[in-house]
């Protein structure tokens, strides 16, 4: 088996990692993160009962979804996947009696303040020890201009923060940080404002709030770049998630680098907000077929992937907003091109789950790849199609996709050599049954 879960003393998990010989197959990703929290709070604003199908159960959406029980949500797993949601709504919410502890989500807390912002009651919100040190004053600040009460550590800027819930005022705000969670926790607050709130994009990002809040019964419409909530009530819906795009690049990586490999993935999302991954991978030459099967407000599909002889480029700055969870990866698919490829408008990587720019360069460098780090990115000496790598011991920062990163090229080591990876279990945040998944699609015998 190319990962053997191997806790060995280590703090926080690690995964022992060996070779694969082939990989082949049809596989199905767990449901899309940044849809599942959106639907979890959207049923949850909502009067009545929803149905969520496909639902990720991860650790940040469990997440979510306990935060929302604190405060009088009924929230049943019928099933793993699926979770029923009945809400009293948005104004019958009623005050959390506990901290409300988001663990390791910078989506789940970010989203999640711009409606506690918006309740008539308090409520105090913190994190894991990655969370409390990423910067939240990107969002209290816009939410404060709303008129939020909000207050807590670095003046406000960092968790724990207490909020003190309020009518707040319409305003329009430029969304300068190209963020999908700031714009998405003006556009909540906005569901509670005296009057029409607008986001304003420079750079499109991850477009499901305003694609899933209409679905919900909200009037959000969409001009240009321009993003405009209306204030009232949502509406009960039965709502199924698609498979998550980034969950399914780590598999899209694997099968391009490995020789032989053929792959399908079938019920992925392909919202063009998300898709910029694939188009990068095939700017390297990476053979990947897409086929749009339905859509359900969000497009859903199949991707076929076959091993193809990749070469490094300079990846186009404008891509990388729509592809910035995917980065870790592309820096592994690089190891694997032919040539130098250059990764830069990359520095929003610095404030993720860890600084994923540090942590990538040196899993990379540990392993043989050479890679120079740069302030807003990473370049790239690809080896490919076989770069010396060897096995090594490396961190992963407790950053779940650094580890999944490094599974990939893990399982291209030479024989007998082993990745040992620490800091694993956090796996368990966007991508439950990683190890079974990835063992099952790369796990003929050694
Ligand atoms: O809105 C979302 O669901 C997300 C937006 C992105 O973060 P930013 O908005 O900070 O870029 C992304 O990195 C995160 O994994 C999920
Ligand atoms: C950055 C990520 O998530 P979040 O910001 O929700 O912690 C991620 O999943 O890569």
């Amino acid at each position: 088996m190319p990962i053997d879960e191997y806790s060995g003393g280590q703090r926080n998990g690690s995964y022992r990692v060996t070779s694969s010989k082939s990989v082949s197959g049809c596989i199905r990703v767990p449901g899309d993160k940044s849809i599942s929290h959106r639907a979890v709070m959207m049923a949850s604003l909502a009067m009545g009962t929803s149905e969520i199908h496909g639902f990720l159960p991860s650790s940040d959406c469990l997440g979510t979804l306990l935060a929302f029980s604190l405060m009088g949500v009924r929230t049943e797993r019928i099933s793993e996947n699926h979770v029923r949601i009945s809400s009293p709504g948005a104004i019958s919410l009623t005050e959390p009696q506990t901290v409300l502890d988001l663990g390791n989500s910078g989506t789940a807390v970010r989203l999640l303040l711009g409606i506690l912002a918006g309740t008539n009651f308090h409520s105090v919100v913190t994190g894991d020890d990655s969370l409390r040190s990423r910067p939240m004053g990107r969002v209290t600040e816009p939410l404060s201009l709303m008129g939020a009460s909000i207050d807590g550590v670095a003046n406000g800027k960092r968790l724990p923060l207490a909020i003190r819930g309020r009518k707040l005022k319409a305003i329009t705000f430029l969304n300068e940080k190209k963020s999908a969670q700031v714009k998405s926790s003006i556009l909540l607050a906005g569901l509670s404002a005296d009057g029409p709130t607008t986001v304003i994009e420079p750079v499109a990002t991850r477009d499901h709030t305003e694609l899933m809040l209409p679905m919900f019964g909200a009037t959000c419409t969409v001009r240009g770049n321009e993003k405009t909530v209306h204030p009232g009530p949502l509406s009960p819906l039965d709502f199924t998630v698609p498979g998550d795009l980034s969950s399914a690049a780590f598999f899209m990586v694997l099968g391009l680098i490995t020789p032989g490999a053929s792959l399908t993935i079938e019920g992925v999302g392909l919202n063009p907000t998300r898709t910029a991954i694939i188009r990068i991978l095939q700017l390297m030459g990476g053979k990947i077929q897409v086929t749009t099967m339905e859509s359900q407000g969000e497009p859903v599909g199949t991707l076929h992937i076959q091993a193809s002889s990749l070469e490094g480029i300079e990846v186009p700055e404008e891509l990388i907003p729509q592809a910035i969870d995917e980065i870790p990866v592309l820096a592994v698919a690089a190891a694997f091109a032919k040539g130098r490829t250059i990764i830069k408008n990359a520095s929003e990587l610095r404030v993720k789950e860890s600084d994923r720019i540090t942590a990538i360069c040196q899993a990379l460098s540990s392993t043989g790849i050479s890679v120079t780090e740069l302030p807003d990115g990473l370049i790239v000496e690809g080896g490919g199609p076989a770069p010396k790598i060897h096995g090594a011991e490396i961190e992963s920062h407790n950053d779940h996709r650094i580890t999944m990163s490094m599974v990939v090229l893990g399982s291209r080591l030479p024989p007998g050599e082993t990745l040992l990876i620490h800091g694993t279990d956090f796996v368990a945040t966007s991508f439950p049954g990683f190890v079974e998944l990835f063992n099952k699609t790369a796990g003929i015998q050694n």
